[in-house]
């Protein structure tokens, strides 16, 4: 691999002898990783049904696993169930090492193509609420999808600026994550890309995007609640000089301290001008763990605890509205009293204590339950993804190694005798999609956009 010389400068200055082994890094193999879902699939069940040999764990993530390449997840009907993220290691610190507490509100804000999201959110355990934000909203498809396939029903999903999003947001916050945009410096080894993309924008240019973003989730922040900062590059200007300038700028937030595991290392205030308390943010290498590069920094706001009051109304039940209450209450046990709210003839199911958010993009306020068409109800895919097996009255199990599975999975007509009408079809119990049952038939009601290719 061809890194940019003055990329190599900077690094041999900055790591002096360290810098042999780091460069030495470049010629290991790239870790590869997943990370299970706890919304589906406890650890204990995991280690009972794991598909892959496998069976090493990421030491800083509770879920985390590394992979061989041979054991292809992505190609695994578990993977469509929502029972894992591919993530690269290093990638599920910041998730990991942000505090959650039962009932936070959290805010992802730059959250495409979903990684972090996933992981905060299975933390959540479907309490509290999960804003989920990327500023590009062809990325946040991406995200949608993968927060669906998580089954994660207390997620909104949107795509606006830090900018418009504060101004709706100030105060609302317990938690938030910025996952930054930056100079990738850490992802060269992961792609060609990280490095035409550095050699173009350089790291002043994410320096610039970092502080804006910084100082609105500064604004969208309740006293006593949190930011967690990551990047993955090295640059001492996007790190410890960030938060540096931030902590100067903002002398109501404090760092708290983080405690290093399984070969990650403390920061160094000293490179970025910076206040010794920043020793305490973190330091992923690639030569002392297996992973690529990564900084995570925890910052508290201080004052006093506020009381947020302007919230959501939410005056609509799944009973309000008879065609879809007939379909729940003959096809699931889901409560007719969940409460819901209507945007252009889809149902979405809402999180409790939903700030209001009318005249932004949005792309997903809760769990999309289905669309009225023309007084019939169409349940949605997330619906499925949303709930384990029991609560769906109807439903069709398959084994993972049944055949029958990856041709669901492409969308084929199956044959199969079954009363007529919806189904859930299910992976060893976990539900994967619909099918409507005809005439020793099942229709295919997989989405054409989340099929198995190949
Ligand atoms: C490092 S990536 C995020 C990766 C993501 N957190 C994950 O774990 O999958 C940075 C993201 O920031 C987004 N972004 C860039 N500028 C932004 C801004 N001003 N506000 C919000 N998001 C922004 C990019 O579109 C990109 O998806």
């Amino acid at each position: 691999m061809k890194l940019p010389v003055a990329f190599e400068t900077k690094m041999r200055k900055l790591l002096g002898e360290e810098y042999a082994h780091y460069i030495a890094s470049y010629n290991h193999p790239k870790s590869r990783g997943f990370r299970i879902n706890p919304l589906k699939v406890s650890m204990e069940e995991w280690n009972r049904i794991s598909p892959f040999e496998t069976r090493k764990r990421v030491p800083w993530c509770e879920q985390g696993f590394y992979y061989e390449a041979k054991e292809k997840p992505t190609k695994h009907p578990y993977y469509f169930a929502g029972l894992y993220y591919i993530q690269e290691p290093s990638a599920m610190a910041p998730g990991a090492y942000l505090p959650i507490e039962e009932g936070d509100r959290v805010l992802d804000l730059c959250a495409a193509p979903g990684g972090k999201s996933t992981q905060v959110g299975s933390r959540l355990g479907q309490k509290g609420v999960l804003v989920s934000n990327d500023i590009s909203a062809t990325r946040a498809m991406a995200l949608l999808k993968n927060i669906e396939s998580f089954g994660i029903r207390n997620a909104i999903v949107t795509a606006e600026t830090p900018e418009r999003l504060s101004s709706k947001l100030e105060g609302y916050f317990d938690k938030i994550l910025i996952d930054a945009p930056c100079s990738g410096e850490g992802m060269f080894k992961k792609s060609e890309e990280a490095i035409k993309s550095w050699e173009k924008y350089g790291v002043s240019h994410c320096c610039n995007l970092q502080r804006e973003i910084l100082d609105y989730a500064a604004h969208m922040l309740r006293p006593q609640g949190m930011i967690l900062y990551s990047t993955c590059t090295f640059s001492p200007e996007e790190n410890e000089g960030m938060m540096e300038a931030f902590l100067t700028k903002h002398p109501d937030f404090k760092v708290i301290p983080l405690t290093p595991k399984g070969g990650i290392q403390k920061a160094h205030p000293e490179w970025g001008g910076a206040r010794e308390a920043l020793k305490d943010a973190l330091r992923l290498w690639p030569h002392h763990l297996e992973g690529e590069g990564h900084f995570v920094c925890l910052l508290q706001k201080k004052g006093e605890k506020k009381e947020y009051r302007s919230y959501l109304p939410l005056e609509k039940r799944i009973k309000d509205y008879p065609d879809m209450a007939t379909f729940f209450e003959k096809e699931t046990t889901i409560s007719l009293e969940t409460p819901v709210m209507e945007v252009k003839g889809k149902i979405y199911a809402v999180p409790k204590e939903s700030p209001d958010l009318s005249g932004l993009r949005v792309l997903r306020n809760g769990l999309l339950l289905g669309e009225l068409k023309n007084k019939r109800f169409e349940p949605s895919h997330a619906l499925v993804l949303g709930y384990e097996k029991d609560c769906f009255k109807h439903t069709i199990d398959f084994k993972a190694e049944d055949e029958a599975v990856k041709r669901y999975l492409k969308g084929e007509t199956l044959l199969y005798e079954a009363p007529k009408g919806y189904h859930v079809i299910t992976v060893d119990g976990y539900p994967l999609g619909w099918v409507k049952a005809q005439n020793d038939r099942l229709k295919n009601e997989y989405p054409p956009s989340w099929r198995m290719m190949g």
